[in-house]
């Protein structure tokens, strides 16, 4: 297929940067997740990427194509992916085989491809459905089939996911993944959800106000966040930032409640300490692994979630989220001891918010 190269991609409107100095270089084959806010510029990106606006700078390369050789709808070379947006009237199958067309492929080629595409997908059996009255993820899967029936050399899928119930979700990231392993084409997913970016990204790239924060693997961006902006746009709930200071005995928060976390403890004398909701577990008396951190929680509320129980409270003044796999027997406003293993625990510059 192809390798997709951004080199100082800008993209301007009424005097707004709403694409800022990208570059980023996705090997052929890789699925790239871009993530972040809404209004991040997400959107705009892959439109960019897809030539459907012209860049105001930079350059983008797939494979050997420099940007300002192709068009889309003519060639196989980018098709930019919406589920929500699929033409309002006509049938899955027109769905299907107008995007084919619109690619440039005759009509037969398109009805044959269309067909193949939808088989592999598992909607044959649904090709009379009108657009308007299918389920999203029905929309989503013929979308897929249009992407995959014959597979640009980039793919870029905008919320491919959106709307969906996480059940469905997970099913469709299955699909997703297995039809990109079949075709290997290199892909360009943008999304705000975690666990989408976590489950398909072989790259992940943070983006807020148009420019990538920071890109790397899973590794990268989620254990080891280069700073707390990217540690607290990346993860949902965002990761837990309490201020501490360093003295003999481990961190401690400004009105002396020790934390331990002796683990983390840099040069800094006052600095971040971070540690995600889904890293924290109730902490039986005394039982704090060596260089480990605990947080006496005042319970606020507990929340059933997705397989999962939120805990809100606060830690001295400080907010802070516990994903636990159990709910706690803890009444609200209880005080609740919760732990972290010292490899899940973060520390940041007090001043700047790099990682220390
Ligand atoms: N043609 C345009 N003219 C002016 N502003 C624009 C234009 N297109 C997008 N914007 C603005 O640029 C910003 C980025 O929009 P974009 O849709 O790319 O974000 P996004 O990260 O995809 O957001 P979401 O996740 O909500 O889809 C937004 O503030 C949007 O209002």
């Amino acid at each position: 297929m192809a390798a997709i190269t951004l080199t100082s991609v800008t993209f301007e409107k009424a005097r707004a940067r709403i694409v800022d100095d990208v570059s980023l270089a996705i090997p052929d084959g890789a699925i790239c997740v871009i993530t972040g806010p809404t209004g991040a510029g997400k959107s705009t990106l892959l439109k960019l990427v897809a030539g459907q606006l012209p860049l105001t700078s930079g350059e983008i390369e797939i494979g050997e194509a420099a940007r300002q050789s192709w068009r889309i709808g003519r060639d196989d070379i980018a098709e930019l992916i919406d589920p929500t947006a699929l033409p309002a009237r006509g049938n899955l199958y027109d769905a299907i085989t107008g995007g084919l067309r619109a690619r440039g492929l005759k009509r037969k080629a398109a009805q044959e491809d269309a067909l193949k595409g939808a088989d592999a997908v598992g909607i044959g059996a649904l090709m009379s459905r009108r657009i308007a009255s299918a389920s999203s993820g029905e929309r989503a899967l013929a979308a897929f089939s249009r992407a995959y029936a014959r597979p640009p050399r980039a793919l870029l899928l905008d919320e491919p996911f959106a709307g969906l119930p996480p059940a469905r979700r997970t099913a469709l990231r299955r699909e997703l993944r297995r039809l990109q392993r079949e075709s290997g084409v290199t892909t360009i997913l943008a999304t705000q959800d975690t666990e989408d970016a976590l489950a398909l990204g072989d790259l992940l790239a943070v983006m807020d106000a148009g420019r990538i924060l920071s890109s790397g693997s899973a590794e990268t961006i989620y254990d080891h966040p280069a700073d707390i902006v990217v540690a607290r746009l990346f993860g949902a709930p965002p990761m837990n930032l309490l201020p501490v200071r360093a003295n003999q005995t481990g961190l401690s928060l400004e009105d002396g409640t020790n934390l331990g976390g002796t683990s983390v403890m840099t040069k800094a004398t006052f600095a971040w300490l971070g540690v995600r909701p889904e890293d924290l577990f109730v902490l039986p008396e005394g039982s704090l692994s060596p260089g480990g951190a605990k947080f006496p929680v005042t319970v606020e509320e507990v929340e059933r979630a997705n397989g999962s129980f939120l805990v809100h409270g606060h830690v001295g003044p400080h907010p802070v989220v516990a994903r636990l796999a159990e709910r706690p027997s803890v009444e609200v406003g209880g005080r609740l001891m919760l732990g972290a293993r010292a490899e899940r625990l973060h520390m940041f510059d007090a001043e700047t918010g790099a990682r220390l």
